[in-house]
């Protein structure tokens, strides 16, 4: 028996606590078409509650990675267990835990819409199916299709379409949502709708999947990634994790030469202003574009073997493409020594973001 000082005697705890299932679990993952390996020793982990986003070009393997955790596929090596259950040995149990969109499904298109997920609910033998369908109220009701509830399928839009599917996938309230690109050939206003439901259904306490190839639908809303590229898993993990990972394993970094054709050789650094920030040599490195009003041979000269400035070189139309380690007050001094080498700086534009950096960072554009 042991003492605790708080709650007094309680039998001893164990050591080491068990690590909590995750939500779903790939192991050393191999699958063949033909000849062909598609994917090559994939694993990683999803914890529960994340939106974890699998990002991969087109045919890098993403697709058949989610019909493998969707039981669709059988893998040829390797093991995936949703909530603890293998996709080979308890199919059944995972039909019932997981929620699947396939990418480009097709829907049955002369019904209404509620005619449409009752037909479903039957199907998932949800338990007011063929009585209330109090359930297909609720799901109409939380993907905001209740207004188009009598509104024939073949009529909606691919946007109204999408969202029917994610609906149809929550009809058995499903703990794990495996959504396999639900975001593509969607518009901007139907991308962000998707997307604010998304992060609805994780406030709901689900666990979403969803594979991409545009980086952008994802950044905001994914609480970690793993990028897959020709079948091989690059890096997983939380975007900030990843992105600490990288700033460690890259080699530190000297202030390199402005690599634009023409440029003074030997050209002198700015005047160092009188509130040139602290050296911080680990911080991540970003980069920022700057559309300056002369040529960029100018602002490379002006910047040239400036602290915290790794590169400049030019960037598409009139700007230049600022690389360097530090803050924003860092972009502050990088625009004001521009100003003062009467470089007139006309924009300064948002860096490249962190999901973006780390996926051209880690991956080598290679297809397969
Ligand atoms: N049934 C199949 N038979 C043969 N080859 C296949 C089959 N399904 C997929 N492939 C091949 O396997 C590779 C991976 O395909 P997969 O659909 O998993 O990629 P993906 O990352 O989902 O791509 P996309 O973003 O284009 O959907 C591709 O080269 C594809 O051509």
């Amino acid at each position: 028996m042991s003492v605790d000082p708080v709650m007094g005697t309680h039998p001893a705890a164990p050591m080491v606590e068990a690590k909590p299932t995750p939500a779903i679990r790939v192991r050393h993952l191999w699958h063949r078409f033909g000849r062909f390996d598609v994917l090559r020793d994939v694993s990683f982990d999803v914890a529960h509650g994340e939106i974890f986003g699998f990002i991969g070009p087109n045919g890098a393997g993403k697709t058949t990675t989610i019909r493998v955790m969707s039981t669709l596929l059988e893998p040829l090596a390797g093991r995936v267990e949703i909530d603890g259950y293998d996709v080979t040995i308890d199919p059944v149990a995972v039909r019932r835990i997981i929620g699947y969109m396939p990418d480009h499904a097709g829907v049955y298109d002369r019904v209404t819409v509620r005619e449409y997920l009752e037909f479903f609910a039957d199907a998932y033998r949800v338990p007011t199916a063929g009585t209330s369908y109090a359930v297909v109220d609720a799901v109409m009701e939380l993907t905001d299709l209740t207004k188009l509830r009598d509104k024939l399928v073949a009529t909606m839009s691919k946007g109204m379409k999408q969202r029917l599917q994610l609906a149809r996938t929550l009809l058995h309230d499903p703990k794990v949502l495996i959504l396999d690109e639900p975001a593509s050939d969607l518009d901007p206003r139907a991308r962000i709708e998707i997307r604010d439901l998304l992060v609805e259904l994780r406030g709901l306490g689900k666990t979403i999947f969803l594979s991409s190839h545009i980086l952008t639908e994802l950044a905001d809303v994914c609480t970690s990634v793993a990028i897959l590229e020709r079948g091989r898993l690059v890096v997983s993990g939380p975007i900030s994790e990843i992105a600490r990972r990288l700033q460690h394993a890259a080699p530190p970094q000297a202030a390199v030469a402005a690599p634009f054709a023409g440029a003074p050789a030997g050209a002198t650094a700015a005047p160092a202003p009188a509130i040139a920030p602290a050296p911080a040599p680990q911080l991540p490195t970003h980069t920022v574009k700057l559309r300056v009003l002369a040529p960029g041979e100018a602002a490379a000269a002006a910047l040239a073997g400036m602290p915290h400035v790794l590169r400049v070189g030019p960037g598409p139309g009139q700007t230049v493409l600022v690389t360097y380690t530090g803050n924003e007050q860092t972009v502050a001094y990088i625009v004001r020594a521009l100003v003062m080498a009467n470089v007139p700086v006309a924009g300064v534009e948002p860096e490249r973001n962190e999901l973006e950096r780390i996926f051209l960072e880690v991956t080598k554009g290679e297809v397969q």
